[in-house]
């Protein structure tokens, strides 16, 4: 078995000259290095080992391997030859795309080219045929700019759905043409590829993985967004057209989010996803950075967050939630505190630390968690859990939402500030003095403070940030044996590679091993590629 940590090398290219083999470093991820490097010694091995493990780079190179197929992958890497594109840089290309990547992007071949390989396009949907124009070559693969969708495929594409005038150029978005059924499918998909690619377990260890929880609301529900521009550069400021008093937005002023697959900021004057009190808001907070311009000295990331109108007392916080219709404002200070309701819970945060950013699929969340928990057991045999640790738990939304469903609650979390809003959100929302504590700390803390939980009638609910849980913590876990882990993960590859490093750790000191009890996507981001995912693991007793 892999140790907790340790990431499988790939496996040996068949019928590979073996000499050839060390030209790749294995992707293990940053480690600490061996010997100085000069920059340029840097970037060569960058460009000759491999993405690291679980990276957007990482994904995409496991789903081109798939597409290509693993043999011939590891064959052109012995040889040398994953780097010798048949394409040219600016060829343009008629190409069948094969796939839909868990990126967001397609994957095309060309029935013409020399030899397989993979372009990556935007925009485009399997069974497509598409005119692209090749801007970067890579290992194995080259990225292209969508020309023209030449043969659509209809199953798929509607493109009479597009609400967004940016659609296509924006990087925010992938799939407004796409039904919102078939955008649920595609989530799944990535699900399935994720435990596929990721989990190193056995098929049968792998639930059937249920279909993608849809969101209420598909567009105007991003409560959070964060367009961003660069400040003046001293040729801009002293500009005689751009005078310090300009009212008039200068040309080369971009307020807005990334061009599609480039770090470069787009003008963007609305964004359909955002709730409406952020679209109306949005063109006077723009005018003000206008009007301001001529004082910022770096760029700046603004935020515009949807929230409940701010209230002065407990009392009246409860009473603005409750007021039907719900008015809304939007925070644009980063020093903020924003405030939204959720079922009947009331949740406040400091308006620039993390909260989920679509209030609409949140009562599905937390109400399927509570479901999962709480499923019946086939055997029967575990006791009701009656405590909670709620690791990295933000300002307490499953700690507080789950609260009625247990006797004790324990959150931890890296964020003071958001510890300081969980325990107000606690005394707001009426949990009784006493049931639940929340502690700032790295989540691997908690493990020492719920020393006098039972461990068969405690519940683990952990939700980790993109990168997933590290090692300490899963070896901590493992020691803990929580009867319930609920792995609730804004990056599902992660996820599966935690899971499987869990299942694979437990079950080898005879007291009772984690299986995979259910999965389940959840959309808290229609229109985009991004899906969330639950894993429910429970521990089996090994007399069972
Ligand atoms: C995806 S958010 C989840 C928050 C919360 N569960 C929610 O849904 O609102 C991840 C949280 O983990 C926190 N975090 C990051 N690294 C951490 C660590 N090592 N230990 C504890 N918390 C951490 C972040 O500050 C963030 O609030």
């Amino acid at each position: 078995m892999a140790e907790i940590g340790q990431v499988r090398a790939p496996s040996p290219p068949s019928g590979a000259p073996a000499a050839k083999k060390p030209r790749l470093a294995a992707n293990k991820g940053p480690g600490p290095a061996r010997t100085t490097q000069s920059k340029s010694q840097k970037r060569r091995a960058q460009y000759n080992s491999l993405p690291e493990l679980c990276s957007p780079e990482d994904v995409l190179w496991r789903e081109i391997k798939g597409v290509l197929g693993e043999d011939y992958v590891d064959a052109a890497l012995a040889d040398g030859t994953d780097r010798q594109s048949p394409f040219e840089y600016h060829q343009e290309l008629e190409l069948q795309v094969v796939a839909a990547c868990s990126t967001g992007s397609a994957l095309a071949t060309s029935p013409e080219s020399s030899r397989p390989w993979v372009v990556v396009v935007p925009f485009s949907l399997p069974g497509e045929t598409v005119r692209v124009r090749v801007y970067r070559n890579a290992r194995m693969h080259s990225f292209a700019d969508l020309l023209e969708v030449v043969v659509p495929n209809p199953e798929l594409r509607d493109d009479s759905a597009v609400q967004c005038k940016y659609f296509e150029s924006c990087g925010g978005c992938q799939y407004q043409m796409l039904p919102y059924e078939k955008q649920l499918n595609l989530k799944r998909d990535v699900v399935v590829k994720a435990y596929k690619n990721y989990a190193d377990l056995p098929e049968t260890a792998i639930p059937a993985i249920e279909s993608t929880m849809p969101s209420p609301k598909q567009y105007n529900y991003r409560t959070k967004i964060t367009p961003h521009f660069e400040a003046p550069t001293k040729a801009q400021r002293v500009d005689p057209k751009n005078p310090s008093n300009d009212t008039d937005r200068p040309g080369w002023l971009k307020i807005g989010f990334n061009l599609v697959g480039t770090h470069k900021v787009m003008d963007i004057e609305d964004c359909p996803i955002a709730t409406p009190i952020i679209r109306e808001t949005l063109p006077a907070v723009r005018a003000n950075v206008v009007k301001n311009l001529y004082t910022y000295k770096k760029g700046v990331s603004l935020i515009l967050r949807d929230s409940l109108p701010p209230a002065s007392t407990t009392a009246a916080a409860v009473d603005a939630a409750s007021s039907e219709p719900e008015t809304h404002v939007c925070i644009t200070d980063h020093r903020g505190t924003a405030r939204e309701k959720i079922g009947p819970w009331i949740f406040e945060y400091p308006n620039s630390s993390f909260f989920q950013n679509n209030n609409s699929v949140l009562p599905s969340l937390t109400d399927y968690v509570q479901s999962r928990i709480f499923a019946p057991l086939p055997s029967g045999a575990n006791p009701t859990p009656t405590h909670l640790v709620d690791a990295y738990c933000g300002a307490g939304l499953f700690a507080i939402t789950l609260s009625p469903h247990f006797a004790t609650v324990a959150g931890i979390e890296l964020s003071a500030e958001s510890i300081r809003a969980a325990t107000n959100n606690a005394a707001l929302n009426a949990v009784p003095e006493g049931k639940i504590s929340f502690r700032a700390g790295d989540a691997a803390d908690i493990f020492r403070t719920v020393g006098d939980f039972p461990p068969r009638e405690t519940v683990l609910l952990i939700d980790p940030p993109r990168k997933g849980c590290d090692e300490p913590f899963i070896k901590q876990l493992l020691g803990f044996r929580a009867q319930t882990v609920v792995y609730v993960s804004c990056n599902v590859h992660t996820q599966a590679r935690d899971v499987g490093m869990i299942i694979r750790g437990s079950g080898e000191d005879g007291k009772g091993r984690y299986v995979l009890e259910s999965l389940r996507g959840f959309d808290l981001f229609p229109q985009t590629a991004h899906v969330e995912s639950v894993a429910v693991l429970r521990l089996v007793q090994e007399a069972e």
